[in-house]
């Protein structure tokens, strides 16, 4: 990735950051809608028991109503913890509806660390919050590495998750410049309304 690249890339973030904030109350609800259907509709009659989601933060598209519908009910949800030992890598722990959760230092709600934690490689989907993506399943995301981390690991193991990235529409780009490190998402849904 040339210098100019990586440029871009920080110009693009931001500006992909701005447009998802922007979006209102109205517009988010009937994203959500679709974005539920499509993730029924994508991820078809397989079974999944373990799914690492989000607790959306920065205008993201949560994908809350879609794991609400009635074939995600014996589904367990975990979410991304910042691994207080190795910096810059994620945790998934088991998110209990029912238990308050803690802010992180970019003030995103994480669970304690004393819940239940699942390996990465044994959860069966992992929603990934993107800022921006393209066609050929290239993603930009907050720029801490901390999903190319996680993904980087998976490419030595025989079990691994469906890598499901989540966005708006709006956050669809021409080409995303990759970098070296990028691993492509085998699936990205948004809320298209087809
Ligand atoms: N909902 C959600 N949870 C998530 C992520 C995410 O993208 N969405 N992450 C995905 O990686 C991890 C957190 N990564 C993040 C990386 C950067 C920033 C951020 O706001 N950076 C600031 C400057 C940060 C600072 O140094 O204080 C910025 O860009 O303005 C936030 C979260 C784990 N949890
Ligand atoms: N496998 C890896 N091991 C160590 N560091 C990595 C790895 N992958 C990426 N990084 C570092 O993480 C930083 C952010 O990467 P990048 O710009 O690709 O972020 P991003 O596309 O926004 O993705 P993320 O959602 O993972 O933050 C880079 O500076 C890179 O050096």
């Amino acid at each position: 990735m040339s210098p100019s690249e990586q440029v871009d890339r920080k110009q693009l973030r931001r500006e992909l950051r701005a447009r998802r904030r922007a979006l209102g109350a109205g517009e988010r609800r009937l994203a959500e809608r679709r974005f539920a259907r499509n993730l029924r509709r994508e991820l078809g009659p397989r079974r999944a028991r373990h799914v690492a989601v989000y607790h959306a933060a920065d205008g993201e598209l949560s994908p809350l109503p879609g794991l609400a519908q009635r074939r995600f009910q014996g589904t367990r949800l975990y979410l991304p913890v910042l691994d207080p030992v190795y910096r810059g890598r994620l945790r998934f722990h088991l998110w209990r509806r029912e238990k308050r959760l803690r802010a992180n230092r970019f003030g995103i709600g994480e669970p304690r660390c004393a819940e239940r934690a699942r390996a990465d490689w044994a959860l069966d989907v992992l929603l990934i919050p993107l800022v921006g993506f393209d066609d050929r399943g290239h993603r930009l995301g907050m720029g801490g590495g901390f999903y190319d981390r996680t993904l980087a690991n998976f490419a030595r193991r025989p079990r691994r998750p469906r890598l499901v990235g989540v966005a708006f529409e709006c956050q669809r780009l021409s080409r995303v410049p990759e970098a070296p490190w990028d691993q492509p998402l085998d699936l990205i849904i948004t809320d298209s309304r087809n």
